[in-house]
């Protein structure tokens, strides 16, 4: 079970961004194909050191020297598979929090049993959008100890006992591939410098939503979006987190 403060606001939120980029926090990212450059560049540019392998030979040494580890269910390929059990394994074995990421399991059941699997196992957070989570939604509603995030339009983070709601975000965000899993790797970076998952999760998800905001302001597209994200979270400090941080009590 997570530490739990007592508050969870615009000013908590930015003091874990605070945190991330003066301890720049090690976070393996067992992520898919699609997203890894990507999610390796936005974690870079908040101030964490990534790392990426996805070999079960070498991943658990990876965790193992981690702050934290997340794993991303898109692309689950053999390799991934067997990577995820050994960096889950060596995640529970040193302590280490994990975060989950469900990438469309509602579209394929192999890889939905596979998720309500590794949900037995303890992760941290778990997050994906509406359609995922629903699939997910009997096993998750068990879960001690797990917060939930719910990602969408507007996103709904809970620890079964208190909900947020974080209003920040931008259109152009649905409108590019690897938003949500580049959030799940910040929420895993956060959950590596704050024992309390859903002030973590909230914290990621309210400086993403801020950093696309700003993002979009001028960008004609999607393209030019995605390289002022990445822009706007290199830039992005407690100031600003504060003042425009849309977090409230659900
Ligand atoms: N219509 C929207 N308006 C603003 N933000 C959005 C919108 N749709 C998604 N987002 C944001 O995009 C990011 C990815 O969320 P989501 O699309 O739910 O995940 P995924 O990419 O995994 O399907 C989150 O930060 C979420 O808040
Ligand atoms: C398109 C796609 N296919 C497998 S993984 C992936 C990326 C999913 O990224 P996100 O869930 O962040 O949109
Ligand atoms: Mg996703």
């Amino acid at each position: 079970m997570s530490r739990q403060t007592a508050t969870i606001d615009a000013h908590s939120a930015a003091r874990v961004i605070a945190r991330v980029r003066d301890w720049a926090p090690l976070v393996h990212c067992l992520t898919n194909t699609v997203a890894q450059a990507f999610t390796a560049n936005v974690l870079v540019a908040l101030g964490a050191v990534p790392s990426m392998t996805v070999h079960a030979d070498e991943v658990g040494a990876l965790v193992e020297t981690a702050d934290s580890l997340l794993i991303n269910l898109g692309t689950l390929d053999p390799e991934r598979r067997a990577g995820t059990e050994a960096a889950v394994r060596a995640a529970q074995a040193t302590g280490k929090p994990w975060v989950l990421d469900p990438v469309k399991v509602d579209r394929v059941a192999t890889r939905r049993a596979f998720a309500l699997a590794l949900l037995k196992r303890d992760p941290a957070i778990v997050r994906g959008n509406s359609a995922e989570m629903a699939a997910l939604f009997p096993q998750i509603a068990g879960a001690q100890g797990t917060v939930v995030a719910v990602t969408g339009a507007r996103d709904s983070l809970s620890d079964g006992r208190r909900t947020i709601l974080v209003d920040n975000g931008d259109p152009l965000l649905a409108r590019m591939i690897a938003t949500g899993c580049a959030l799940s790797a910040l929420i895993a970076t956060c959950r590596a410098v704050e024992p309390d998952s859903l002030l973590a999760a909230v914290a990621a998800t309210a400086t993403w939503g801020i950093a696309a905001e700003r993002a979009a302001i001028g960008s004609p597209g999607p393209g030019t979006f995605a390289v002022r994200l990445i822009d706007e979270i290199g830039e992005i400090d407690t100031a600003t987190i504060e003042r425009h941080a849309r977090i409230r009590n659900g």
